[in-house]
C-alpha cells in the first residue's frame, strides 16, 4: 500500500505539491490524472525518496522509502524510460540494476522475457525505439517482484499492439494482489485499465473515485476528467 499523508513539495515559489493525502491499495489499478503541472511526477518522485518533502510524509507499506531494506523488492517504479546509458545492452544495463539489489541473473532473463525484449537482450539500448525503452523501464521496475509498481506514462510512444500489451501487464498484476499506481493522459485507455481514479491538480486533491462511480454521473471518464479539472488547468491554450 502507498500512503500520502499531507504531502507537500515546494520548489522556490512553485507548490508542486500542496498538502496531498490518499491511499492506493492493492488487487487493482489505480489511476493518478492531472493536467500538466499537477503534482504527479513530483508525487511519484517523493514516494521514491528521489526528492524530499518539504512536510508531510509518503509511506510504503507503512514506511519511508529511505528506511526499506530492500526497496526494490517493495517498490518498482518506470517513470523516465530515457533514462538509461544508451552504451549498454539491454540485459547488461538489467544485470547491473539485479546486482546492486542482490537480484540473480536467472531474474533478468524473466523479467526481459515478461516484457517481449529477450530477443534483442544483447542489443545497446541506444538503438532501441520509444517503445522498446517503455518496455526495458518496465522489465526494471519488475525486477525485484515488487508488490508496488508506479508507472509514469508508460503508454507514450507505444504501437496499438503495445498500448493493449501495457493494459493487460497492469491488470494482471494487479489481479496478483499488487499495488499499481499507473499516471497517463489518455482517458480513454485509463478508462478500460484502471478501476480507481486519483485526480489531482495544482498539487491538491480533486476527486478519489472508482471509474465506474464517475461514468455513472458523467457520460465518460473523459468529461469527468474535464469538468472535475477545469479549473486547475495552467497550461491551457487559447481555442
Ligand atoms: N525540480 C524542480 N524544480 C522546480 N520546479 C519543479 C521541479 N519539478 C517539478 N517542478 C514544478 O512542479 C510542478 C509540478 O510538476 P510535475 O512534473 O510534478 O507535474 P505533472 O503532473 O507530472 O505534469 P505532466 O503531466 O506535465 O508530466 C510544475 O509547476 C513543475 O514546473
Amino acid at each position: 500500500m502507498i500512503e500520502l499523508h499531507h504531502l507537500t513539495k515546494r520548489y522556490g515559489a512553485t507548490v508542486a505539491v500542496d498538502g496531498l493525502s490518499f491511499k492506493v491499495e492493492p488487487g487493482h489499478v489505480t489511476g493518478f490524472l492531472g493536467p500538466n503541472g499537477a503534482g504527479k511526477s513530483t508525487t511519484m518522485r517523493l514516494i521514491l525518496g528521489l526528492d524530499a518533502p518539504t512536510s508531510g510524509q509518503a509511506l510504503v507499506n507503512g514506511r519511508r522509502y529511505a528506511s526499506l531494506r530492500e526497496p526494490m523488492r517493495e517498490v518498482g517504479a518506470l517513470l523516465d524510460a530515457g533514462a538509461v546509458h544508451g552504451g549498454r545492452s539491454a540485459y547488461n544495463h538489467l544485470l547491473c540494476l539485479a546486482r546492486t539489489n542482490g537480484i540473480g541473473p536467472k531474474r533478468v532473463f524473466e523479467v526481459l522475457d515478461q516484457v517481449g525484449l529477450a530477443s534483442v537482450a544483447r542489443k545497446r539500448v541506444s538503438g532501441f525505439s520509444l517503445g522498446m525503452k517503455q518496455r526495458l523501464g518496465i522489465a526494471a521496475a519488475l525486477l525485484g517482484d515488487p508488490g508496488i509498481l508506479m508507472f509514469d506514462e508508460p503508454v507514450n510512444g507505444l504501437d496499438p499492439d503495445g498500448v493493449r500489451w501495457i493494459r493487460d501487464l497492469m491488470r494482471s498484476l494487479a489481479a496478483e494482489g499488487r499495488t499499481i499506481l499507473l499516471s497517463s493522459h489518455l482517458m480513454s485507455e485509463m478508462a478500460l485499465t484502471a478501476e480507481r481514479i486519483i485526480i489531482v491538480g495544482r498539487g491538491r486533491l480533486i476527486a478519489e473515485a472508482t471509474v465506474a462511480e464517475l461514468t455513472a454521473r458523467y457520460p465518460s471518464l473523459e468529461d469527468a476528467y474535464m469538468a472535475l479539472t477545469a479549473d486547475s488547468v495552467q497550461y491551457g491554450a487559447a481555442r
